[in-house]
């Protein structure tokens, strides 16, 4: 990688429930990254009831992944808008093909892969409460909102997500076994995976901020140049 003036492109994977927000929120705490969430931007055209927010709805309630056209095109344009800043990708790319079209796009440095076994997963999201507007996510054992049941921030309702009932998260663990995996063996191979494994974030979390720590110091975030 080049000393100095590469912006950091980087993804970071791992089934529903494995951490990947809670992660992000921390990365950008301490590493000038900037996050983007593909469930976060469906969830924001459904609430704003775009076209997109419609059809996403009909394949989030089912567990299913959004097609890979639909869900690459509404990704780069949105990266598009990224053009000075190292950014981090959160739920993107979950499929082959979506890795293959971001491939072509632009050059991805780093993947970083968590790794939470099934059980742990269950037991978390079935305690999970987000803020839709802002994407901020709670769980009433790990991180408890100050006042059960509204955003720290803004006061208002937290609500559960529909998909995290348990037959909609065992059809989404199997979309993960059977799609996303194989992604997984795409970056291994290209020799860009690092692999964070345990059942708490707070454990994993150390390791993935040694691991950026040696890899983000490399990038001159303020360098001015094309992605
Ligand atoms: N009990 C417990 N909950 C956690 C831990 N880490 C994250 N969570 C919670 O587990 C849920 C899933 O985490 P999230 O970051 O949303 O996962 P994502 O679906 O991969 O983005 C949220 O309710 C988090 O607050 C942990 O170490 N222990
Ligand atoms: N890259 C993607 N490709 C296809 N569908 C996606 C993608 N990202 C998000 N989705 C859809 O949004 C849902 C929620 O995704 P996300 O918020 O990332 O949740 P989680 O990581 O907890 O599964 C997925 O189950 C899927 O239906």
């Amino acid at each position: 990688m080049g000393a100095s003036v590469r912006l950091l492109r980087a993804v970071l994977m791992g089934p529903p429930g494995s951490g990947k927000r809670t992660v992000a929120l921390r990365i950008t705490k301490g590493f000038q990254l900037k996050t983007f969430s593909s469930g976060d931007l469906l969830r924001d055209n459904l609430l704003r009831d775009t076209e997109i927010g419609v059809l996403a709805k009909v394949f989030m309630d089912q567990g299913k992944l959004i097609p890979d056209d639909i869900m690459t095109r509404l990704t780069l344009h949105q990266l598009k808008t990224f053009t000075q800043e190292s950014w981090l990708l959160c739920g993107f790319p979950r499929t082959l093909p979506q890795a293959e079209a971001l491939e072509r796009a632009y050059q991805i440095h780093l993947v970083m892969s968590l790794n939470v076994p099934s059980e742990v997963i269950k037991q978390r999201l079935s305690a999970r409460w987000i803020h839709p507007s802002s994407g901020r996510v709670y769980n009433l054992e790990f991180n408890p909102p100050k006042a059960i049941g509204l955003d720290d921030l803004t006061g208002e309702p937290l609500v559960q997500r529909e998909d995290d009932r348990p037959e909609t998260l065992n059809q989404r663990l199997k979309a993960y076994e059977d799609q996303t995996k194989p992604v997984l063996e795409y970056y291994r191979e290209k020799g860009v995976l690092e692999t964070f494994s345990g059942t708490k974030t707070d454990q994993i979390w150390p390791c993935v901020r040694a691991f950026l720590q040696t890899k983000v110091p490399q990038i001159d975030q303020k360098a001015s140049v094309t992605p």
